[in-house]
């Protein structure tokens, strides 16, 4: 009996690269063997990555700085992942958070992180998944959060940003999962990063035992990957809760778009 032979991940596009979990991504990518391709604005910060990487692992490392808001800027990345025949993974990470919601900021922050948030993100998924398609191959693995679930506990811009690549990542998977495609959303928690004092947060006002690090939140992505999930939660313990939502997601299918009103909406006299 023959088995289909394993996907190979030659080289990894990680944005956000320069510091968080875009810099671990890099490092645990760097460990499993892939060349990569660092995306960000701080080309100091990546160059210094890169030189750790290139020599405790050996593998290529090329830095791409790019601000991600500028159509410019991301149009060439997505050149690069439409062309490169070795780029089979894309880590769709780099993001913010607002300091204010969306009463108290000023407009051309709440455009910066819909730009950076939602923009960005679509239409580099939209030319990984062009490319990996037509190679049969890939993956592309996107940061959202659990807040993407938890609308209540924090802005909802940012909320909603994340809530978008949630949906993003699951309708992608459903059109390029058959086509041979890895996809495939992460939902941190709180998580010991420079977003917060970017975002004038202290993370650590939050409770010890609410706040992961880096590190374990992409080794257990990663591993979640490696499990073939489409959604990864890191945090969340009991797995029943995640699969009861989606089930109870599912069961409204079949109701949610019908010729009739729903009985509650009719007027009494015509119920
Ligand atoms: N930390 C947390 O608690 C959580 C984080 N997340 C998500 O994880 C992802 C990574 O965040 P995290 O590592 O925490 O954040 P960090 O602030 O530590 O890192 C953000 C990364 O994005 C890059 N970046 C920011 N703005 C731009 C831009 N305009 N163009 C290109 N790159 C940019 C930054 O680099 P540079 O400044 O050099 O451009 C940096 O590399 C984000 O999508 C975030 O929303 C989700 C849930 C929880
Ligand atoms: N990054 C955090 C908010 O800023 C989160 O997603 O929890």
């Amino acid at each position: 009996m023959t088995t289909a032979p394993e996907p190979t991940f030659a080289t990894a596009l990680v944005t956000g690269a320069s510091t968080g979990l875009g810099a671990v991504y890099a490092d645990r990518l760097a460990r499993r063997g892939f060349n990569l391709i660092l995306v960000a604005r701080d080309a100091g910060r990546m160059e210094a990555l890169a030189e750790t990487l290139r020599g405790q692992t050996g593998v290529a490392v090329e830095v791409l700085p790019a601000d991600l808001t500028d159509r410019a800027d991301l149009a060439r990345i997505e050149a690069r992942l439409a062309s490169d025949p070795a780029i089979t993974m894309l880590i769709n990470n780099a993001g913010m958070s607002l300091n204010n919601g969306l009463l108290d900021s000023a407009t051309d922050q709440i455009e910066q992180l819909i730009a950076l948030n939602i923009t960005a993100p679509t239409l580099l998924a939209s030319a990984a998944g062009k490319a990996f398609v037509a190679r049969g191959t890939g993956a592309i693995i996107t940061i959202a959060s659990v807040l993407a679930l938890a609308p209540e506990m924090f802005d909802g811009v940012y909320s909603g940003s994340k809530a978008y690549v949630l949906n993003l990542s699951q309708s992608l998977a459903s059109q390029v999962e058959p086509k041979g495609v890895r996809v495939q959303a992460v939902l941190p928690g709180a998580t010991r990063t420079e977003i917060w004092e970017r975002s004038g947060k202290d993370v650590d006002a939050f409770p010890a035992e609410m706040v992961m690090e880096a590190g374990d939140l992409v080794d257990a992505a990663l591993l979640g990957f490696d499990r073939g999930e489409t959604v990864t939660i890191p945090p969340l313990a009991d797995e029943g809760q995640w699969t009861a939502f989606v089930q109870a997601r599912l069961a409204m299918g079949p109701g949610l778009s019908r010729r009739d009103v729903a009985p509650r909406y009719r007027e009494p006299a015509l119920a």
